[in-house]
């Protein structure tokens, strides 16, 4: 019997004599190569039914797979481990990076493929996968990252803004005011982030300059690569290969042509077609906004920076303890923040007073009078820190004070800790000193310490005197008030406290002023605006006693 495939053949010693070897081979036929005549013996395949040469053969290669695949579970492995043991932060600053990498990725490469032939239906697939990935990490940040964002930033601008969390790190314990220092340091790392306002400005730069050598490129093709002495000439495709090299050199090319329009360099050549001048002149409009008008518009940020960037590598230079520094930025960043600008006075000087009147009238309506406009220009508006102090008991008074924002605390007592008051926006102090009512001295009866942020108003003791001129009433009701307060001052030193503990001096103080300080307050609250404009100084908290902490 001949088999019926003749490359194909029934193997098995006893295959052809129908006994009961046969029949058990017919049972389970093995079908081999290439019939030879020869009887074959298959000693392998029923272990190895792919034949034992070849098994041979594979058998090291697969090990060598089976390997290599360990290897990578255990890279896989350990890479999760890692990201399970990394802190939440680092893993948010990680995904951040994903994020930036697939935005970049869209934002620098979309144009490139529109206007120069990088994505060929060869490549495509790839292009396209790498489109969908960058899209699944968007959607990803938009569904599960952003609203948990947004719940940090809630978080951490309830916690910026939450003055009175400062306050009390400030004044209170040493714990919380390293707490306050970590915050700060963490929240300023100002080295870090002019590194990064360079990266950035520099990106940005880069970034018009691409898009504008697309936009060549694209006009170029648009027009014909080459037709013109405008247009480019298309050097990277004169082969007709289109290789990766050769766009590179078209790209680049394109680049070189997009930085000197737009930089306005010159030796451009001329362009010749209406096209041609539309899209020239709409780069040199561009290139001019970028340069001009984004650097004008910038400018009192510039400066603000250029301000705080020199402070900074001033106090840098001079080794000025970091807590100090953390205060000098602090202030920078608040005042940046609360005002736009660092100094108003500049802006208020060039104007005549009337019109610095009618500003201080607005900008100030809500805390003050009409009945004494005359008196807003006197004033100067000053921010302290929270823990500054205001005034220290015992110092030549010059000035009084208009809380426009914020609070202070009158602090005073045995251990100069006691608060006899917390005063609030509207309220007036620093007036006792002025009217040289303590021994005849002007000296300050108490410490007063900002609480939090607060912006006060300056009233200098000339510029009183001469509004105080034209208000005898008011100036009776305030001498009378000093002397009163003078009174309880004295009631509320070492030596009193100790023979009359049963004096409570603030609220007698609180008691024996009543309608006077109502008077005192509308008089001075009335006076709320600005004569020079924002002036703004810092005092320090650990100055020694008796100093001239103002200086
Ligand atoms: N017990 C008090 N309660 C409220 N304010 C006070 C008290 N003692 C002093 N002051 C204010 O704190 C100021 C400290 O400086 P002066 O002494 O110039 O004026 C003082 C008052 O305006």
């Amino acid at each position: 019997r001949r088999p019926q495939n003749k490359n194909t053949t029934r193997v098995g010693g006893g295959a052809l004599d129908g006994g009961p070897e046969s029949r058990k081979n017919k049972k389970q036929p093995t079908i081999v190569g290439r019939n030879t005549g020869r009887p074959r013996v298959q000693k392998q395949t029923k272990n190895y039914p792919q034949g034992g040469r070849r098994q041979r053969r594979r058998e090291p290669r697969r090990w060598s797979e089976s390997r290599s695949t360990c290897c990578h579970r255990l890279l896989l492995l350990l890479f999760i481990v890692c990201l399970c043991n990394l802190s939440p932060d680092i893993l948010y600053v990680l995904w951040m990076f994903l994020v930036s990498a697939a935005w970049n990725w869209n934002v620098w490469l979309i144009p490139v493929r529109w206007a120069f032939p990088y994505q060929t239906p060869q490549n495509a697939p790839y292009w396209l996968l790498a489109d969908y990935a960058c899209d699944l990490i968007y959607i990803l940040d938009i569904a599960v990252f952003q609203p948990r964002l947004q719940f940090i930033h809630y978080v951490i601008t309830v916690q910026f803004h939450n003055e009175k969390l400062l306050t009390n790190t400030v004044t209170t314990s040493g714990t919380m005011h390293a707490g306050r220092c970590s915050l700060m340091s963490a929240l300023v790392k100002w080295k870090a982030v002019l590194c990064f306002r360079v990266i950035r400005t520099t990106t940005y730069l880069l970034y018009c300059l691409h898009c504008n050598a697309c936009l060549y490129h694209w006009a170029s093709s648009y027009i014909g690569l080459g037709a013109t002495q405008w247009v480019y000439n298309g050097v990277g495709n004169r082969s007709g290969k289109v290789t990766l090299c050769n766009l590179n050199v078209d790209y680049i090319r394109c680049y070189y042509f997009a930085v000197k329009t737009l930089i306005t360099i010159g030796g451009l050549p001329d362009p010749t077609s209406l096209f041609e001048i539309v899209f020239q002149l709409i780069n040199y409009f561009v290139g001019v906004f970028m340069r001009d008008v984004v650097g004008a518009a910038t400018a009192a940020q510039t400066y603000y920076r250029t301000c705080m960037d020199n402070t900074i590598k001033y106090m840098t230079s001079y080794h000025i303890p970091k807590d100090v520094q953390n205060r000098v930025k602090t202030w920078y960043n608040y005042t940046w923040q609360s005002q736009g600008m660092l100094d108003e006075q500049e802006l208020l000087t060039q104007l005549p007073d009337k019109m610095r009147l009618d500003i201080a009238v607005d900008v100030n309506y809500s805390i003050v009078s009409k009945m004494i406009f005359d008196m807003l220009k006197s004033l100067r508006s000053v921010v302290y820190l929270p823990g500054d102090y205001v005034c220290k008991k015992g110092e030549v008074g010059r000035e009084m004070y208009i809380i426009k924002a914020g609070e202070v605390q009158v602090v005073g007592g045995p251990d100069e800790r006691t608060v006899f008051a917390t005063l609030r926006a509207g309220s007036v102090f620093g007036e006792i000193s002025l009217t040289g009512t303590v021994g005849g001295v002007n000296r300050r009866t108490a410490n007063v310490i900002a609480h939090g942020f607060a912006n006060l108003f300056i009233l200098d003791k000339k510029d009183l005197n001469e509004i105080l001129v034209h208000y005898p009433e008011s100036k009776k009701l305030l001498r009378k008030k000093a002397r009163l307060a003078s009174r309880l001052s004295s009631d509320a030193s070492p030596d009193r406290t100790r023979t009359r503990p049963s004096l409570p001096a603030p609220r007698r103080f609180a008691q024996l002023l009543g309608a006077a300080t109502l008077q005192i307050f509308l008089l001075h609250s009335c006076s709320a605006a600005l004569r020079d404009g924002m002036r703004v100084r810092m005092s320090g908290m650990k100055e020694e006693e008796g100093s001239d902490w103002r200086r």
